[in-house]
C-alpha cells in the first residue's frame, strides 16, 4: 500500500483569530489562538464564552462587592463574549437554528448587563439608585450564568446526535426533520424532495489509500455538501458513504437538477489532494417527493431510484419510479 498524506483541498485554513483567554485568579487578557477545528469546536467557543463572562462576573462581585466605588467595577468584556458565542453557533452546524432563541436571549442580557454597568461607574455611590443597580447587576448576572449552562446543555444534546467523523447529524435528526417538513407539505401545500446519495466505488478508496484516508474523505465530502446547500436544507449521514439530503420548497424535478449540478461541479475538482495528485470523488442519487406517504416509504423510493442510478452505470442522479415501494 502507498504511503499517502492527504490534505483537503475544499476548504481554505482558517486564519487565527484574537480571542481572549482567562488566567489565574479571574483575569482576562486579549491574545490570538488558532481557532479548533472538528466537532468539539462549538462547545471549546462556549466554554471560553463562559469562562471569560464568569471571570468577569468574579472580579465585579470582589470590586462591586465594597460599594465604595462604583465606578471600579470591571468593565464587561462583552465583545470577547459575543465574538464567542457567534463562533459556537457558527460550528454548531445545520441545526444552529434551534440554538438561536438562547443565543438571542443570551446577547440581550449581556446588552443590558453592559448597560448597567456604564449606570453604576456614573452613579453616585450613597445614592439609593446605585444599590438598586447593583442589586439588578447581581440578579442579570446569576441569569446570565444560568444561560450559560442552558445553552451548554442544549449543544451537548446536539452534538450527541451528530456522527462524530463528519459532524452532520444521523438517523434519528433525519426522521424527526421529516416528520416536520411533511406536516408542512400537508398543512401548507408545500414541496419537499428527499435524495439519496452514495459516493461511488468508495471500498476502492479504502482499499487504494487506506481507511484514515478514507475517513477524511468522508469528513471532506460531508463538508462539501453542507457548503453547497442551502443553510435550511437538510444533510445527513445515513450510514457509511451514503448520505441523506432533505430539500424544502423543491419538487422532485429541481431536485434532480440541483443534484446533478451539484454532481458535475464536484466532479471537477478533487475532493482531496495527495502526494501523488487529487483524488476525485463521483456519486450517484435517487430522488424522491416528500408527501402524504409514510416516510419509511419516501426513503424506500428514493433508495430503489439510487438503485437504478447505480444500476445503469453510477455517476448521475435519478428520479423515483412510479410504484416503487
Ligand atoms: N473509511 C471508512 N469507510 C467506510 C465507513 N463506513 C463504510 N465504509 C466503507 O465503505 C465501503 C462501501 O463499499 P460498498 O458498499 O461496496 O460500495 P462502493 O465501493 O462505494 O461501491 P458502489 O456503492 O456500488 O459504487 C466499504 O468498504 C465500507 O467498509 C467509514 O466510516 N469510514
Amino acid at each position: 500500500m502507498r504511503a499517502l498524506a492527504l490534505l483537503p483541498s475544499a476548504e481554505p485554513k482558517q486564519p487565527s483569530t484574537p480571542t481572549w483567554s482567562v488566567l489565574e485568579g479571574g483575569l482576562i487578557e486579549a491574545g490570538s489562538v488558532e481557532p479548533e477545528a472538528g466537532p468539539a469546536a462549538e462547545t471549546s467557543a462556549l466554554r471560553l464564552a463562559r469562562q471569560i463572562y464568569a471571570a468577569w462576573f468574579q472580579r465585579c462581585l470582589r470590586q462591586g462587592g465594597h460599594r465604595k466605588n462604583p465606578g471600579a467595577v470591571a468593565a464587561l468584556p462583552r465583545a470577547a463574549i459575543e465574538h464567542q458565542l457567534d463562533r459556537a453557533i457558527d460550528r454548531s452546524g445545520p441545526d444552529a437554528a434551534e440554538l438561536l432563541p438562547l443565543h438571542d436571549a443570551q446577547q440581550q442580557r449581556l446588552a443590558e448587563l453592559g448597560v448597567l454597568i456604564s449606570a453604576l461607574a456614573a452613579s453616585d455611590k450613597q445614592h439609593v439608585r446605585a444599590v438598586q443597580t447593583w442589586d439588578r447587576l447581581i440578579e442579570l448576572g446569576l441569569d446570565t450564568l444560568q444561560g450559560f449552562a442552558d445553552l451548554e446543555v442544549v449543544f451537548a444534546a446536539q452534538r450527541a446526535a451528530q456522527d462524530p467523523l463528519t459532524g452532520l447529524p444521523g438517523r434519528a435528526a433525519l426522521q424527526q426533520r421529516l416528520q416536520g417538513e411533511q406536516s408542512l407539505v400537508l398543512r401548507q401545500g408545500r414541496m419537499c424532495s428527499v435524495v439519496m446519495l452514495d459516493i461511488d466505488h468508495f471500498k476502492s478508496v479504502n482499499d487504494q489509500h487506506g481507511h484514515q484516508a478514507g475517513d477524511r474523505v468522508l469528513a471532506a465530502f460531508a463538508r462539501l455538501l453542507r457548503g453547497a446547500l442551502r443553510p435550511y436544507d437538510g444533510v445527513y449521514r445515513y450510514g457509511g458513504e451514503e448520505f441523506v439530503l432533505v430539500l424544502p420548497g423543491a419538487t422532485a424535478a429541481q431536485a434532480v437538477q440541483i443534484i446533478d449540478r451539484m454532481r458535475q461541479t464536484i466532479a471537477q475538482r478533487p475532493l482531496v489532494q495527495t502526494q501523488t495528485g487529487g483524488l476525485h470523488i463521483r456519486f450517484s442519487a435517487g430522488v424522491a417527493a416528500l408527501n402524504e406517504r409514510a416516510i419509511a416509504q419516501t426513503l424506500r423510493c428514493a433508495d430503489a431510484a439510487l438503485y437504478h442510478a447505480k444500476a445503469e452505470g453510477r455517476d448521475q442522479v435519478r428520479l423515483e419510479r412510479g410504484h416503487c415501494a
